[in-house]
């Protein structure tokens, strides 16, 4: 357990998790080590000292909800902060950043993403996931050994590509991209953990983040400006992003339309198929948890066939699976701001400049709003106990003005997935159990789950 002094200071003071008690933990085991430096101060901020950096934990719900929603404009995304500043040399100034050119962004892609608009795509998306998992038979004939990472990258990107490219970027390509994506995310890592450390000053991955970059670039920049020179009338992102005007009436340059794309591919792609990812092992360790979904999938799903609207919003026990996966290994777990005036959150002044880390991976495990809290139980979210819970006490989509774009794109691709898969294959582990965490921007397995598939009979089938 964390230990943690008080020190003085005007106002009521910042409980401080100091270096040479919690550096061990940190170093052992990161997450467990602030998960117990927030149980052990309820209701309270944190100041974290990481040596250089000495940001503020803000874990409590109220405290979240006033970092994200209720005095939101206060704690930017934007300047020098940890994590997005290297974030940015990626996805540029759109809709990742803050200030009047994320507003802007924003205003021009919300429409796109709306609970009516995803609910429209439903028999499209259904199809594009059948299809992909059809491409399943083959290595499941064979027995071969699939990296379950890539693979369910693969099926997103068949998923949502018709929602973003209107099918004009190849699957080949798009798979490229997430691969670039992939060394992005790796190459990102040293960054955030040195935030410290000025960009100019090389660290290992920068080679390899600018290669991908390029990469990615090489395909899409092409791709926007064919896009401009001949706009299209269609209602994917690029097409839409493509017709768009800035205040001034005037088209959107190249690089603020590849910036948004670019963007929200990145994060469609990566945090859907991360959080997948985990699915597999989660199963492979909790049998009785398998077997009710098996149960779910073969009462509700015709093997084979693509699944219906009417079969998805019978997915009750798939969709506390997923909200339960979504509390245990949130993807977009670090949600770090820059404070720009001081503040008070719950009587702790926060002084003007600081950094304010709001977590999901550690709200989402604090003993005192989750019973058994690293077990994995997705009844929880069938109870009371959860309803009765804050608002933030289970954010894994963030809140407030940034709160995610794509999640209704989320709750619809992922119970597809999830149910297409698994009502047509059984699959086994190569390497049972659940990964370690690998702690980047996306939280992800510690290594490649390898997995090989076994049909299921279908319809007719003995
Ligand atoms: C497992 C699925 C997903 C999770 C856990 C997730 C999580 C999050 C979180 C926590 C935020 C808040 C970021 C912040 O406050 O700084 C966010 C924002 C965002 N998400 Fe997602 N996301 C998911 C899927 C998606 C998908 C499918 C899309 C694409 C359509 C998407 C696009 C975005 C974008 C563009 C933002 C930034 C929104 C803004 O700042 O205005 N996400 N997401």
């Amino acid at each position: 357990m964390a230990d943690l002094k008080t020190v003085d200071s005007p106002s009521r003071s910042p409980r401080v998790a100091p270096l040479h008690r919690t550096l061990p933990g940190l170093l052992r085991d990161p997450l467990r080590e602030l998960v117990s430096i927030a149980d052990a101060a309820p209701d309270e901020v944190v100041r974290l000292n990481l040596g250089p950096v000495r940001p503020y934990l803000v874990t409590e719900p109220s405290h979240v909800q006033r970092v994200l929603r209720d005095n939101a404009a206060n704690y930017s995304r934007g300047g020098q902060g940890l994590l997005w500043r290297p974030v940015r040399r990626f996805t540029g100034d759109g809709i990742l950043s803050d200030g009047p050119e994320w507003q802007a962004s924003r205003a021009r892609m919300q429409p796109y993403f709306t609970a009516k608009r995803i609910d429209s795509l439903v028999d499209t998306m259904s199809r594009a996931v059948s299809d992909a998992i059809d491409e399943f038979e083959e290595p499941a004939r064979t027995g071969q050994w699939l990296d379950a990472g890539a693979e369910f990258g693969r099926v997103i990107c068949r998923a949502i590509s018709s929602v973003f490219f209107a099918d004009r970027v190849t699957i080949a390509d798009q798979m490229r991209i997430v691969a670039a994506q992939d060394a992005i995310v790796k190459a990102l890592s040293a960054r955030l953990l040195l935030p410290f450390v000025p960009d100019a000053f090389p660290l290992p991955g920068d080679r390899a983040f600018r290669c991908a970059v390029g990469m990615i670039d090489d395909i899409m920049l092409p791709l926007v400006r064919a896009e401009r020179d001949q706009p299209r009338d269609d209602d994917d992102l690029l097409a839409a992003l493509t017709r768009a005007r800035d205040d001034d009436g005037r088209p959107l340059d190249e690089r603020r339309i590849r910036d948004d794309v670019v963007s929200m591919f990145a994060t469609a792609t990566e945090t859907t198929y991360a959080l997948l990812t985990w699915l597999l092992p989660v199963l492979d360790t909790h049998p009785e948890v398998a077997e009710r979904l098996y149960a779910e999938l073969e009462e509700v799903v015709v093997p084979g066939e693509v699944v219906t609207r009417e079969q998805l919003g019978r997915l009750t026990y798939t969709r506390l699976v997923l909200d339960e996966l979504l509390r245990m290994y949130p993807p977009g777990w670090l949600l770090p701001r820059s404070a720009v005036a001081d503040d008070e959150i719950g009587g702790t002044r926060i002084k003007a400049g600081s950094t304010v880390i709001v977590s999901s991976y550690i709200s989402q495990r604090l003993a005192r709003y989750w019973e058994r809290p690293n077990d994995f139980d997705p009844e929880r979210f069938r109870d009371a106990q959860h309803r009765r819970n804050h608002r933030y006490a289970y954010f894994p989509f963030g809140g407030g003005p940034h709160q995610c774009i794509g999640m209704y794109l989320f709750n619809l691709e992922a119970p597809l997935v999830v149910a297409t898969l698994l009502s047509r294959y059984r699959f086994r582990l190569r390497q049972p159990g659940v990964p370690p965490v690998h702690l980047t921007v996306n939280l992800r397995p510690g290594r490649t789950v390898e997995v090989a598939l076994t049909p299921l009979p279908r319809r007719g089938q003995a």
